[in-house]
């Protein structure tokens, strides 16, 4: 049962979560406009009936939480004083249906179930934007201000529109947006032991057509997903696992800050550039146990390496795309979109395929002289010797990873540097505790990590700041469930304002700002302020939570502390459209960055 209230705004089809503590500020706030400005509050002016003293308002918001319906509602339940319900329904201030906001999962039609709104009284947004199948695309540009890349903003908006629950078209039926931490609590904690996510699209008519299908575990559902990402979680959820590899992923990092030092003064997209080259081979070297020579000086001459440079940037490129709803025809022909990115795709698979012969072929030889171990931390041979994994599953799996893997961690890298460059002060701090704890020249290791807390709080910052992804996780509802005291039928999809809730004042204390120090414990282990998981959850959530997420902070542990080791980071020139952001689908710079490394002395 949730403490929150919810009102709506006289005139207003949709509603507004408060939190307790917030709302007797809200009213109050509702009194201070001033009447020449249009209102946000209020159809009414405001002076019509005389301001109550604080005091009332503090009490009537914060003892009761619930709130009368003071519009033509019939739902009576009244905790506010006689005399101030005359006063706000004289004055049509702002009406305030009382909802409680309950969120179960309920096994049965029965109820909670019952109880609940129905499940077509959740806020929409009306309109053209109700249409089946067509709705959406009104929510974008040209029809309203955001790019379809501004998913996240335009969800974040409508949010602020309708309140903490609304519905928008999914095809010719309904998904639910919600943003309640008590929700996605239901949604997320379910028991569920095989999530149901939406498979991406261009996977499901590559598998449909070809006749070797390849699964990618970001796709699968139900048990196939169980079965390929079982052995995936004792290889990838261990803390000790990843740590395995910060040897090989070190020596890709400090390749990157020299490459990035030597092409500084470069096209900043070249710079870019070198941001997805160490991403793709950080993954690559514990996917296949070498080195892939994407930071290599020839990478962009040399004809293989070039070759499956542009297959990765583009397979991840053409996802993006269909993510974004800008190409559609390919899921009725093989349209020359369709037909470059499976080219990216095979090119792909065909070179995972060359490196799991080699592995075989290194197994075999091993094995005769005595000298394989099958414990030892080589990703490739230890899913070789996976009894369960075929060679397709193998396959499925590195594609899964050096897909979700390359693109997600370059542009929060980016984001990173950013955060740094423009809050030197914060930047001072992270170098100067790096130097403390590795020198110089010193390697960064599982104990000297444990160290470096403002590192790792920085890190964490920047991806709340830049939160990664355009909203946050979506579900398929397993079972009937309340979500902010509304029905939402058993297979709706849920998706979670994520994205908002990383820069809500709700949960953060100057949202906009960026503050490592904010994740910082002081020596009781309390932070300035407690912030709930929930409101920060950059990998997702559940038995579905990215599988990479430990892989990931540690390549940006690694490029933080190996690049702040030796250079400080700058930009050539601060322009203020440098801190726009946009999606692909990972939040990224919009505009390639001109960063600078200057040798620190
Ligand atoms: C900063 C970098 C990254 C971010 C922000 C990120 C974020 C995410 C998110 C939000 C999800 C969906 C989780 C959910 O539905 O609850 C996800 C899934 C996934 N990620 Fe990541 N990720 C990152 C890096 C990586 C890396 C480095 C790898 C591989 C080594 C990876 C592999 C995957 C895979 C395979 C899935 C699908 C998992 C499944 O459905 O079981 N990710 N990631």
């Amino acid at each position: 049962m949730s403490c929150h209230c919810v009102v709506r705004l006289a005139g207003s089809t949709s509603d507004r979560l408060l939190k307790p503590t917030t709302c007797s500020a809200w009213f109050q706030k509702c009194w201070s406009l001033d009447k020449s400005q249009p209102s946000r509050y209020s159809t009414q002016p405001l002076s019509c009936f005389p301001k109550p003293a604080p005091s009332t308002w503090q009490s009537a918001c914060t003892r009761q939480h619930r709130f009368a319906s003071l519009s033509s509602s019939s739902r009576k339940t009244t905790f506010l004083p006689t005399s101030l319900m005359t006063e706000l329904h004289r004055g049509q201030l702002c009406v305030v249906p009382v909802r409680e906001m309950s969120s179960t999962i309920t096994e049965d039609d029965s109820g909670a179930y019952k109880a609940a709104l129905p499940f077509n009284k959740i806020p929409t947004t009306g309109g053209l934007s109700a249409l089946p199948f067509i709705g959406p695309m009104f929510l974008f540009k040209p029809f309203s201000p955001y790019p379809v890349e501004q998913y996240g903003q335009a969800i974040k908006n409508l949010h602020g529109v309708h309140g903490p629950i609304f519905r928008l078209r999914r095809g010719k039926d309904w998904m639910v947006f919600f943003e309640r931490l008590e929700d996605a609590d239901i949604v997320f904690r379910s028991k569920d032991a095989n999530p149901y996510r939406t498979p991406l699209m261009l996977d499901v008519v590559y598998n449909k057509r070809s006749k070797v299908p390849i699964h990618n575990l970001a796709t699968l559902n139900g048990p196939e997903w169980k079965r390929l990402r079982s052995p995936l979680n004792a290889r990838m959820n261990r803390p000790r696992s990843v740590t395995h590899y910060l040897p090989a992923q070190e020596q890709v990092a400090v390749d990157f800050a020299d490459r990035l030092y030597s092409l500084q003064g470069s096209d900043p997209k070249v710079l870019t550039d070198v941001f997805f080259c160490f991403a793709t081979e950080s993954v690559g070297v514990v996917c296949f146990n070498k080195r892939l020579g994407f930071l290599d000086e020839n990478a962009h001459t040399d004809a293989s390496k070039k070759k499956m440079l542009w297959a990765y940037k583009h397979y991840i490129r053409s996802i993006s795309e269909v993510i974004f709803g800008k190409r559609i025809l390919y899921r009725l022909y093989e349209d020359p979109f369709y037909k470059e990115y499976k080219r990216a795709k095979e090119t792909i698979i065909e070179h995972s395929r060359h490196c799991i012969q080699e592995a075989n072929e290194e197994i075999t030889r091993r094995q005769k002289e005595g000298t394989f171990d099958p414990d030892e931390p080589n990703f490739l041979l230890s899913l070789l010797a996976e009894k369960t994994l075929d060679d397709q599953d193998i396959f499925g799996t590195i594609l899964s990873l050096m897909g979700a893997g390359s693109d997600s961690t370059a542009c929060g890298l980016q984001l990173l540097f950013y955060a740094l460059a423009t809050n030197p002060d914060k930047q001072e701090k992270v170098a100067e505790e790096v130097l403390t704890h590795m020198g110089r020249d010193g390697q960064l290791t599982a104990p000297v990590l444990d160290k470096l807390s403002y590192m790792t709080a920085a890190v964490k910052e920047s991806m709340r700041l830049y939160f990664p992804v355009p909203t946050g996780s979506e579900r398929h509802l397993e079972t009937n469930t309340v979500l902010s005291g509304y029905q939402v039928p058993k297979g709706t999809v849920g998706v979670f304002n994520a994205f908002g809730n990383a820069t809500s004042p709700l949960y953060y204390h100057n949202p906009m700002s960026f503050s490592p120090e904010r994740w910082l414990r002081d020596q009781g282990g309390q932070r300035e302020r407690d912030i709930n998981p929930l409101a920060y959850i950059p990998f997702g959530i559940g038995a579905r939570i990215c599988i990479g997420r430990r892989f990931a902070l540690q390549e940006l542990y690694l490029a933080a502390a190996k690049t702040l080791q030796k250079y400080h980071i700058g930009l050539k020139e601060d322009r203020p459209e440098f801190g726009d952001t946009t999606f692909t689908p990972f939040q990224a710079p919009k505009h390639p960055l001109p960063f600078t490394f200057e040798l620190r002395q």
